[in-house]
Order: C-alpha cells, then structure tokens, then sequence
C-alpha cells in the first residue's frame, strides 16, 4: 500500500476484505497520527450491504450506530445517509461515488477508495475503477 496507488486484493469470501481492510487502513492512519486526514470511501453495489456492512463495522469497533457522534463509521446510499464530519470510512453505493466524481473530479479530501465486489463486473462498477483509476487516487479493489 505505501509503494503503490493502485493495489487489488482478493481473498475467499468471508476473508473479510469489505469489512477488515477499510479499518487496517483505518487503524494505520489513527495509529501514525494522521487519522484526522483520513477519509476512506468503500463502495458497495447495493445499498443494502453498504447499510448493513457499515452497522457491523461501527459495532466490531464497539462505537455507536453509523453517523452519530461516537462513530467514525458511515453510509450514503441514495435517498438515505448516516455521516457527519467525524466520519472516517464511509460505506456508498457505486452510483453514490461516481456521483461525488462527477461533482468533485478530483475528489478532493478523499485519500482511499475501495472497489469493492468488483468481479460483478456491472457498469457502475467498471465506471467507477476507471474514473477513480484515471485520477491515480489509492484504490482497493
Ligand atoms: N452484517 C454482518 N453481520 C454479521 N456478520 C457479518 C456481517 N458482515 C460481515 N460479516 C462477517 O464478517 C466476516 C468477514 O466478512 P466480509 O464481508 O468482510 O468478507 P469478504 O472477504 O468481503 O467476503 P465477500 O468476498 O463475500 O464479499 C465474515 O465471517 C462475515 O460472515
């Protein structure tokens, strides 16, 4: 990760790459003092696993539910959000962070965007890694 922009992980399903990698790289950041700079985006292709990946991730790191104050965990799918300015991994939808590209295409403030479930191969999902991937933005996929 600190050699290269671009990094793919795989592993078997349950290994924990949507729920344990986004906290190392969490974790990391808070530990080498530069957690207030983090700002992790992991993308899921549906809103459901990105609601319900972001509850399971708050309450392994035993904070509150996603958004409030006492989490650094949160969610944007559409129509539905759960962050605050605390937030330090925030689990969107694909179509939620090619939304923030075309608004920001540099994504500014944001410094790891993890792809996730990227052998799905659906549009939203090719679009995002290729956006993200034109900008040199450290990715996970
Ligand atoms: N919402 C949840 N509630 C309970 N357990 C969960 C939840 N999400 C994940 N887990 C458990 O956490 C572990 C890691 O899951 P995770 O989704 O991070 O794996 P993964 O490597 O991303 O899998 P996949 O390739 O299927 O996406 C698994 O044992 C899984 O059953």
């Amino acid at each position: 990760m600190k050699e290269n922009n671009v990094l793919i992980v795989c592993g078997e399903t349950g290994s924990g790459k949507t729920t344990q990698v986004p906290q190392f790289i969490l974790d990391d950041m808070i530990e080498s003092g530069c957690g207030g700079n983090c700002n992790i985006i992991c993308t899921q292709p549906r809103r459901i696993a990105a609601i319900s990946v972001a509850e399971r991730v708050a309450d392994e790191r035993c904070e509150s539910s996603p958004g409030s104050d006492g989490s650094l965990v949160g969610y944007h799918v559409h129509l539905d959000s759960a962050r605050n300015e605390r937030t330090k991994l925030l689990y969107c939808t694909t179509g939620i962070l090619l939304r923030k590209i075309v608004g920001d295409r540099n994504l500014a403030g944001i410094t790891h965007v993890i792809v996730d479930e990227v052998h799905e191969r659906s549009l939203l999902v090719s679009k995002a890694k290729f956006m993200v991937f034109l900008r040199n933005i450290f990715m996970i996929i």
